[in-house]
């Protein structure tokens, strides 16, 4: 009788391979868990390195993120977190029906801000981006972003050269207008710094295009040029018929070239593009660099003023416009823009190009300025009247409006004198100021 196989030994190597599986599969548990935990630590360092640096920043209150953007600037935009799109789209999203949905870029300077309430006041959506340059004093762009915050107006901080950024903004929302209104501004200052006016003037703007030719709906676009392109014109009043080819200064050259580049991307994409031409624009939360704000400053310091005078001894004018008076041109402007023709970077028809003067219709020597100034702060200005430096300035300016009149009732109803009394009402109420300021014939104003 043949005897039974002997099993032992497949026992044996059976219950050896269960023993070497266990061992692989607590290995491969091991290994696993290292894995998913390296992978965790990875995306906690990032999420820790981005709430440090708060890119793109939140509520921000200081001028920290000046430094910090500058180094974000060279990279690539990292995304903006859920928060963060939800107070983009709030702010955005238009309170009346057909409201705008606008990107109001310098939406922390002068006119920035006076545009963004007006058109948040009457139920359109606005979000703000500014880059809270140092050109002048930040705190006052921070008040100003104080100010819009209450009234649920967003700022994101961040540069026109972001290319990153603007697209991610149009990811986000699908503006159906841009008031486009930072700038480097300032006549004289382009001496000093001739490539801040390059990099936001220019270059910036053309980045802010780029985006708005390729967005999906194409924007309406509304921007600032400015009365400083008719440079040596003679003719006067300033109409826009009137040749702009001989600018007195690097800022009104690149103002100029804006204009240009305008009809560029109107033509090959199919943007529509309102260029406005304000002229010395002056109120309440004004710029301190603008002779009106420095002059106050100065008259209630007991400091002296250079008042310029021209060449063969004649007073400059400036065709002062009153922020409200502008405010309303923008509106005029942006209310009948017509709808960009492109989309997705191509052009489907022929688009709006428009041009505008904004100014005041009614030139006011820089000596009667300091008039007014002495009437209302009731001290005399240490004036020293020299000739005007070889630094840009043109001796006169002086807007025909009739084509703004014409296409959308612009008509600026307020003159020098009352301006003035609302700009230094709001500047001694701003930085608590207790001078002689005349009381009579003082008017309420709701100043911004
Ligand atoms: O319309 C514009 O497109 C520009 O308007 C503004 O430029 P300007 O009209 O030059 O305003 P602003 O500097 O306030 O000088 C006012 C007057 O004071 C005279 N002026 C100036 C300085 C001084 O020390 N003394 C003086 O007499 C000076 O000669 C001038 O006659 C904006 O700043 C500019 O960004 C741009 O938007």
């Amino acid at each position: 009788m043949a005897s039974p196989p002997d099993t032992s030994k497949g026992i044996k190597l059976e219950r050896y391979n269960s023993y070497i599986r266990r061992v692989n599969s607590t290995k491969l548990l091991n290994a696993s868990s290292k894995l998913l935990f390296r992978a965790t630590l990875l995306v906690a360092l990032i999420l820790v390195f981005l709430f440090t640096f708060n890119y793109p920043p939140l509520a921000d209150t200081t001028n920290h993120h000046i430094h910090t953007h500058a180094h974000f600037l060279s990279s690539a935009f990292g995304g903006g977190g859920a928060a963060w799109e939800k107070q983009v789209r709030h702010s955005s999203t238009p309170r009346r029906p057909n409201g705008m949905s606008v990107l109001v870029t310098g939406a922390a300077g002068f006119v920035g801000t006076h545009c963004s309430l007006a058109l948040k006041k009457r139920g359109d959506g606005v979000l703000g981006l500014d880059n809270f340059n140092t050109y002048y004093d930040p705190s006052l762009k921070r008040a100003r972003q104080a100010m819009l915050s209450k009234h649920q107006i967003f700022i994101v901080e961040g540069d026109l050269n972001d290319g990153p950024l603007l697209a991610k903004l149009f990811d986000v929302v699908p503006f159906t207008h841009i008031l486009h209104l930072a700038a480097q501004a300032g006549v004289r200052y382009a001496m000093q710094n001739p490539q801040s006016y390059v990099s936001s003037n220019i270059a910036g703007f053309v980045n802010l295009l780029e985006v708005s030719k390729s967005a999906n709906p194409q924007p309406s676009i509304v921007w600032a040029s400015s009365s400083s392109v008719y440079g040596l014109n003679t003719q006067n009043p300033f109409s826009e018929l009137h040749r702009t080819d001989q600018p007195a200064s690097l800022y009104a050259a690149t103002k100029k070239a804006g204009e240009e580049i305008a009809h560029t991307y109107n033509h090959i994409y199919g943007l529509s593009l309102t260029g406005l031409r304000f002229f010395t624009v002056y109120g309440p939360w004004g710029r301190p660099d603008m002779a009106y704000f420095f002059f106050t400053k100065a008259i209630l310091q007991g400091k002296s003023i250079d008042v310029y005078q021209t060449q063969d001894g004649k007073e400059v004018a400036r065709d002062f416009t009153y922020i409200d008076d502008i405010v309303k041109g923008c509106l005029g402007a942006l209310d009948t823009a017509e709808k960009s023709t492109g989309s997705g970077g191509k052009k489907r028809g022929p688009a709006q190009l428009r041009i505008y003067n904004l100014g005041n219709t009614s030139p006011v020597p820089v000596g009667r300025l300091v008039s007014i100034l002495e009437g209302l702060l009731s001290s005399k200005a240490k004036k020293h009247v020299i000739k005007m430096p070889r630094n840009g300035d043109v001796p006169y300016t002086h807007a025909n409006v009739s084509l703004a009149y014409k296409d959308f009732g612009y008509k600026p109803t307020t003159d020098l004198a009352t301006g003035l009394r609302k700009f230094v009402k709001w500047y001694v109420g701003y930085y608590g100021i207790h001078p002689r300021v005349k009381k009579e014939n003082d008017q309420s104003d709701d100043s911004a």
